[in-house]
């Protein structure tokens, strides 16, 4: 069993519908249950900020502060984290818009929020998630990123450095005469991290896939196959260089094509996630939506033993809404699934007797007004 990271405080300080709150909490599961815009979410949200990144509704952080607060948000947690217990403090100060989210770890200011990742790993689920299998690729492909990322904080960095290479190649290319040299260098660029990001890809399909077929059978939730489509489809097994080289050529090839379409055809950005329902064998933009939903479930869920199995430390989980679409058999077998990764998940919903089957294993905390009470 991975190791248990729990938070045990929580203070929010001018975070949406809070202007302060704090409560304590110990390792037990917890269940917010409260009115429609309570602020369930809110809190969610809040505790999703102890990741790197914008947090599960990827808001502007203006939107976050509290209408009307004079200054920024901030999160405090005490966290019994990955290297021991760690005082996490993050926020913003002034309302600007596209200014970075600051982090002190035990008073100390952090270099990058990425240092989170040193501490703990939450991952989430939330009903904006339900149209996954049917919306854009884009939609699939931040999913599958944030996947790696939990498991490689590297893929990050790798990405923002693709995505400025690749700005300034489609600046360079829709000048009148581009500098071939300089255009080359920055294809070279992209080539090694394009390669990067799509082997790093494939490496957590790869351990996903793996986990999926030691759990089949046992379990109440329907297995995802996945696989990439989009990038380099057709060269699975060449070696890392041999597939920079094809890379770095398709970008040649195309520099005339991707000036007229003033960006880059071709690349990792052009990646698609495709995910079948594994025991139908069907893909999941067909199966019905409890199907859906069941199958999200189930591919989060795995994702969460993974990072325990890779890590040795339990990520926290955020299921917001998640009792809702669920029969009360499924429901009782998912808080068996949750409470058996080891880690502290926290669940929302509107009515308390949905969550019966966690019994004392869970903490109940009521939410309204912008207040939590027992
Ligand atoms: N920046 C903000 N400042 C003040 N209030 C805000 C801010 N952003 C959102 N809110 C308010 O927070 C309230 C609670 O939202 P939240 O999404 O957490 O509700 P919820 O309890 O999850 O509700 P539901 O059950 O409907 O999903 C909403 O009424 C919203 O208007």
């Amino acid at each position: 069993m991975p190791h248990k990271v729990y938070i045990t405080r929580l203070k929010l300080t001018d975070f949406r519908n809070y202007a302060a709150l704090a409560f304590d909490l110990d390792q037990r599961h917890v269940v917010l249950t409260g009115e429609n815009g309570a602020g369930k979410t809110n809190l969610m949200e809040a505790i999703s900020f102890l990741s790197p990144g914008r947090g599960l509704r990827r808001a502007a952080y203006a939107d976050v502060a509290r209408i009307g607060a004079a200054d920024g948000f901030s999160v405090f947690a005490v966290v019994d984290g990955m290297e021991g217990p760690v005082e996490i403090g993050t926020g913003t100060a002034g309302g600007e818009e596209g200014q970075a989210r600051r982090l002190r770890l035990n008073g100390t200011p952090a270099r990058t929020v990425d240092e989170l990742t040193d501490h703990l790993r939450v991952l989430w689920l939330t009903p904006a998630m339900d149209g996954l299998f049917t919306g854009p690729a884009g939609d699939r492909r931040r999913f599958l990123d944030r996947l790696v990322l939990s498991l490689d904080p590297e893929h990050g960095r790798r990405a923002s450095e693709f995505d400025r290479a690749m700005r300034s190649r489609n600046r360079l290319l829709s000048e009148f005469r581009p500098d071939p040299a300089w255009v080359s260098a920055i294809e070279r660029e992209m080539a090694g991290l394009g390669v990067s990001m799509a082997l790093a890809r494939l490496e957590m399909l790869g351990l996903l896939a793996a986990l999926v077929e030691r759990s089949q059978g046992n379990s109440s939730f329907p297995s995802a196959r996945l696989s990439l489509s989009g990038f380099l489809d057709d060269c699975h097994g060449l070696p890392a260089y041999d597939l920079e080289e094809r890379y770095l050529a398709m970008l040649q090839e195309g520099r005339l094509r991707d000036a007229a379409a003033g960006r880059t055809l071709e690349g990792p950005h052009r990646s698609d996630l495709l995910i079948r329902h594994g025991e139908k064998d069907m893909e999941a933009e067909r199966c019905s939506t409890g199907e859906q939903k069941a199958l999200l479930i189930g591919l989060v869920l795995a994702h969460a033993r993974l990072v325990g199995d890779m890590t040795g430390h339990a990520p926290i989980l955020l299921l917001d809404e998640i009792a809702a679409h669920l029969d009360r058999g499924r429901r009782a077998a998912l808080f068996d699934r949750v409470d058996e990764l080891g880690g502290q998940a926290f669940m929302t919903g509107t009515d308390r007797a949905m969550f019966e089957a966690l019994g004392e294993r869970g903490r109940y905390l009521t939410v309204a007004n912008g207040r939590v009470s027992e």
